[in-house]
């Protein structure tokens, strides 16, 4: 590759990796940050900063190995490992002095050292390689490598609005390419700035990936329902929701934090949602309240996000085993106690973003064996892998009510 380097995408490049490995920010918001700083750049320039700083943030422990660097933190050893990066892929780096003695023979070298070191090839730290190896066993290789790739991009056609045979035509007069994958779900073929649309400012789809876009229709929701999304956050699975049950019935979205469903309440907007309603989880009371009032209930819950490390690649380095924990304390009570909001003969759905059978198969088969279970039995369950599918990480699983 001989792509035309420039001084300025390696400081915003560095800039951003700085704030995400020095100070734990959020990788999507560091990138968004520089790219605002300069918004004279094309959108090859733009792309070209957010894939290398992905592309160092995916392997970061890797790089660190190439270019030799124990604990990276000045300006310079940022340069350096994006250089590493590059070289690794194949791309002539220029004589700047920030890069040192970068070489690609010593990359290669370096390289060479590491084919018995998963956890290095593969950068994940040894904690993870040890749990996922221990949870997943031979499935673990091909998952990791699957999920260091990068994300394909997914759209839902909202169904309120459009079918996917319109909102393919309507996207390609925006000169963006889809394919229709499945159901609502389309596969965006050439990447381009997808919030600028007019099709995304009139609500005709929203970005979800094809594994999340399974959990909805899992409920089997109908327009005569009270469904309740239990964990709703900003409400990519509410709209779903909404959109199967053709804006009739009543969707009840609930999440702890209310920010959260402010956001949720302007994406319905936009969506043309209006049998929705929310309402944040302020105490234990708002549970209880709500037993045995919905025909169906979606729990997607809080999860350690090891399914969709494409999207948020920064996740590895920002997990520990005490988040792990606690997380998968707080499933079994959520699964525990909002359960108990559905009707007799009504249905549940618990997914997760995980791939993790400590998250998923493991919760369902405790509740099932506990008492707040006693009453359900399981329907079906399926984990998503990327190396399988080749979308999110993502498990769903769907249990009936006696
Ligand atoms: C996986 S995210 C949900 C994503 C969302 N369903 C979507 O499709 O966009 C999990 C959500 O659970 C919320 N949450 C965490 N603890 C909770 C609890 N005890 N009860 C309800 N929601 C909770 C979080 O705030 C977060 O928004």
């Amino acid at each position: 590759m001989s792509a035309r380097l420039y001084p300025a995408h390696f400081e915003a490049i560095a800039s951003a990796l700085q704030a995400i490995f020095l100070k734990g920010n959020y990788a999507d918001k560091e990138i968004s940050r520089v790219l605002k700083e300069d918004k004279k750049r094309g959108s090859k320039d733009r792309a070209f900063i957010a894939e290398q700083t992905y592309g160092v943030v995916r392997n970061y422990r890797l790089l660190k190995h190439l270019a030799e660097l124990e604990n990276p933190t000045s300006r310079e050893d940022f340069w350096r490992l994006t250089g590493a990066w590059l070289l690794h892929n194949g791309t002539n780096l220029p004589g700047w002095k920030e890069f040192g003695n970068l070489s690609r023979e010593r990359v290669e070298e370096r390289m060479a050292t590491v084919d018995d070191k998963r956890a290095v090839r593969e950068s994940i730290p040894d904690w993870l390689d040890a749990l996922g190896t221990d949870q997943l066993g031979d499935n673990w290789g091909a998952t990791l490598t699957a999920l260091n790739e990068q994300a394909p991009v997914v759209l839902r056609t909202n169904r309120l609005k459009t079918t996917p045979e319109e909102l393919i035509k309507a996207l390609a007069k925006e000169s963006i390419l889809t394919e229709h994958i499945a159901a609502d779900a389309l596969l965006v073929t050439e990447r381009r700035n997808l919030f600028a649309t007019k099709a995304f400012k009139a609500g005709h789809f929203e970005l979800q990936d094809f594994s999340s876009q399974q959990a909805a229709p899992s409920l089997d929701v109908d327009p005569s329902h009270t469904v309740i999304d239990a964990c709703a956050g900003a409400g990519g699975k509410s709209l779903h929701l909404a959109a199967l049950m053709q804006n009739r019935g009543k969707l009840l979205s609930l999440d702890v934090h209310n920010w959260k469903l402010e956001e949720l309440k302007k994406r319905a907007k936009r969506a043309g949602v209006n049998n929705l309603e929310t309402r944040a989880i302020s105490s234990t009371k708002i549970v209880k309240r709500l037993t045995e009032r919905a025909d169906r209930l979606l729990l997607d819950v809080p999860c350690s996000g090891l399914g969709v490390l494409r999207r948020n690649p920064d996740a590895k380095w920002k997990l520990n085993p005490d988040f792990l924990e606690r997380v998968i304390t707080e499933q079994a009570d959520i699964l525990a106690r909002y359960s108990r909001m559905v009707k007799p003969g009504g249905k549940m759905v618990y997914a997760t973003c995980s791939i993790l059978p400590r998250e998923n198969d493991d919760q369902v088969d405790r509740f099932l064996n506990e008492e707040a279970g006693k009453d359900w039995t399981l329907a079906r369950k399926h984990t998503y892998l990327p190396q399988v599918e080749g979308y999110d990480g993502f498990f769903v699983s769907v249990l009936d009510r006696t």
